[in-house]
């Protein structure tokens, strides 16, 4: 029996994550040992000031990034252990994406854009899982348009659909509402939360709005490169007060933002 199994199942996490961009007197340590889990069946948020560490800490989870020291890992796999090849497999196979600029492919028809993962790891779709996809994200009747002739939203719900179309262990989303006017973004959100609730997914996704963060089931708080705090059952208050508190002097975007 290895020591992982006595942990609580996490779909992923990293073990004292260090990561240090550039030497000498350009250094930035922009994660400085930490050590989170992110539990299966969750729907995590990573929040933190401007500079905390947020963006790298999630592209090391993902495998989008290298760690200069620590580990990251899915499930129990090391990315490590795992050369580009490797890597490359894990995050078509194991992993869905969702980014603030959609990433859709402009000729692809929204059909084509949610099954692309599958098709390109050679995997023949689940046509019941599609379906209920489909019709989660609302697009059935817009399945054959391209994504130029969507709004924002709906390109977006293209996205989270393509990102859970293969089942993954975890979909990590980078400011996934940072495109989208307040009504479009509410609508991502409860899509990504509906989907963690009702199929049992994961999903990691970095924020800077404490309104976003607030659909998540637990918050995990970054300041300069460290993990400082979590917080269960966020409501958006008690996140933009926990981020007043470690923003310093100076007022934070997700502040800003939380009260314009
Ligand atoms: N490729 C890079 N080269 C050098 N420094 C980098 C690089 N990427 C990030 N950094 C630095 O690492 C630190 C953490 O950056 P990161 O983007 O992870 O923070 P963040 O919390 O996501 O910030 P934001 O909320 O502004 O997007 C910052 O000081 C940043 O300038």
């Amino acid at each position: 029996m290895t020591t992982t199994t006595a942990l609580p199942a996490a779909a992923a996490r990293v073990v004292d994550a260090v990561k240090v961009y550039g030497a000498g007197d350009t250094e930035v340590r922009a994660l400085d040992g930490v050590s989170v889990a992110f539990p299966a069946g969750r729907f995590t948020a990573i929040m933190g000031p401007s500079g905390s560490g947020k963006s790298t800490l999630m592209h090391c989870a993902a495998g989008l990034d290298t760690l200069t020291s620590g580990s990251a890992l899915i499930g129990d796999t090391d990315l490590s252990a795992l050369d580009d090849r490797g890597l490359t497999l894990l995050r078509r196979e194991r992993i869905g994406f969702v980014f603030q600029a959609f990433n859709l492919l402009p000729t692809l028809t929204v059909a084509e854009n949610i099954t692309l993962p599958l098709d390109l790891a050679g995997i023949a779709p689940e046509q019941a899982r599609l379906d209920a996809l489909i019709d989660a994200v609302g697009l059935r009747d817009r399945l054959h348009h391209r994504p130029s002739e969507l709004s924002g939203g709906q390109q977006q719900r293209v996205a989270v659909a393509r990102a859970f179309a293969g089942a993954p262990d975890v979909v990590f989303a980078d400011e996934p509402t940072g495109n989208l006017d307040s009504r479009s973004g509410e609508e991502v959100l409860r899509l990504l939360g509906d989907t963690v609730r009702g199929t049992g997914r994961t999903v990691v996704m970095v924020t800077h709005d404490p309104v976003a963060a607030a659909h998540a089931d637990e918050v995990v708080f970054l300041a300069d490169g460290r993990l400082v705090d979590r917080m269960q059952a966020p409501t958006a208050e008690r996140v933009l007060d926990r981020m007043k508190s470690l923003d310093g002097p100076h007022d934070s975007l997700a502040g800003r933002r939380a009260l314009t």
